[in-house]
């Protein structure tokens, strides 16, 4: 299959200050990828960078084949990166079914399957954004982000903070988007089991570099070696 992301030697960060180095990896259409790290070492500044939102100090950024380090974070948008930030950005005078319309784009992605995804959004579509729970905005978030018919999610801790009951809403939404509807992603986690749980491939940052790279399912089995890679010390 056709390569969509690459990261070449990526280092990058903050003006001079640099937060990511030397990251590789690639990944092909369809392939889910679980971002894992403690705190601090670069998870979001990855997402970050691929929406153009930091200085690439270093190496190179391929989308579908073609080098995107000078495109701006919408024309990356348009492009099919599919950001999900953490922060929701719920609009308070928009309804539901307006954050969703707004954003549409041609594709495979409508309303109606949306719906079908998230039916609680279905239920809530006239509700206005402030009148939303935690769980909901999330929904929300992912919701939009579909609505752009995107070739990539990138998902910045979309369990934070929610409630176990919500939590299992979206991990069923998550992993029928990855296991049956072929959607690529980029899952960053704090809860590292349950993203290993819905990946292919895991990676680990440690202090902006890549410690580890290996299928998912094998580090979800080796419980000692992820707690040291991803536990508080
Ligand atoms: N806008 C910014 N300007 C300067 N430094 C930043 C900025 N955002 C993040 N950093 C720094 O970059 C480093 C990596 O932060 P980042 O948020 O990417 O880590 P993370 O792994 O996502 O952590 P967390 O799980 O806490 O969100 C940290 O040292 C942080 O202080």
């Amino acid at each position: 299959m056709a390569e969509l992301l690459a990261l070449d030697g990526v280092t990058a960060g903050y003006g001079e200050a640099t937060v990511l180095e030397d990251v590789s990896f690639a990944l092909q259409e369809g392939d889910s990828l679980a971002l894992l790290g403690r705190n601090g070492v670069g998870k979001t500044s990855l997402l970050v960078t691929l929406m153009g939102l930091t200085r690439l100090h270093r190496g190179a950024i391929r989308w579908g084949g073609a080098d995107i380090a000078r495109l701006s974070t919408h024309k990356r948008a348009r492009a099919g990166l599919g950001w999900v930030p953490q922060e929701r950005h719920m609009f308070p005078s928009l309804t539901v079914e307006e954050h969703l319309t707004v954003v549409a784009r041609p594709g495979p992605w409508t309303l109606q399957r949306v719906y079908a995804m998230f039916p609680r959004l279905q239920e809530r579509r006239n509700n206005m954004g402030n009148q939303l729970s935690g769980g909901e905005q999330q929904m929300v978030a992912i919701a939009r982000a579909l609505m752009t018919n995107p070739r990539i999610l990138l998902l910045d801790e979309p369990m934070e903070g929610l409630a176990p009951i919500i939590v299992q809403e979206l991990v069923r939404a998550i992993r029928k988007l990855v296991q049956d509807e072929g959607m690529s992603v980029i899952v960053v986690e704090q809860h590292a089991r349950l993203a290993l749980s819905l990946t292919q491939r895991a990676i680990v940052l440690d202090r902006g570099r890549v410690v580890h790279d290996s299928d998912s399912a094998s580090l979800l089995a080796d419980g000692e070696r992820l707690d040291r890679l991803v536990a508080v010390a």
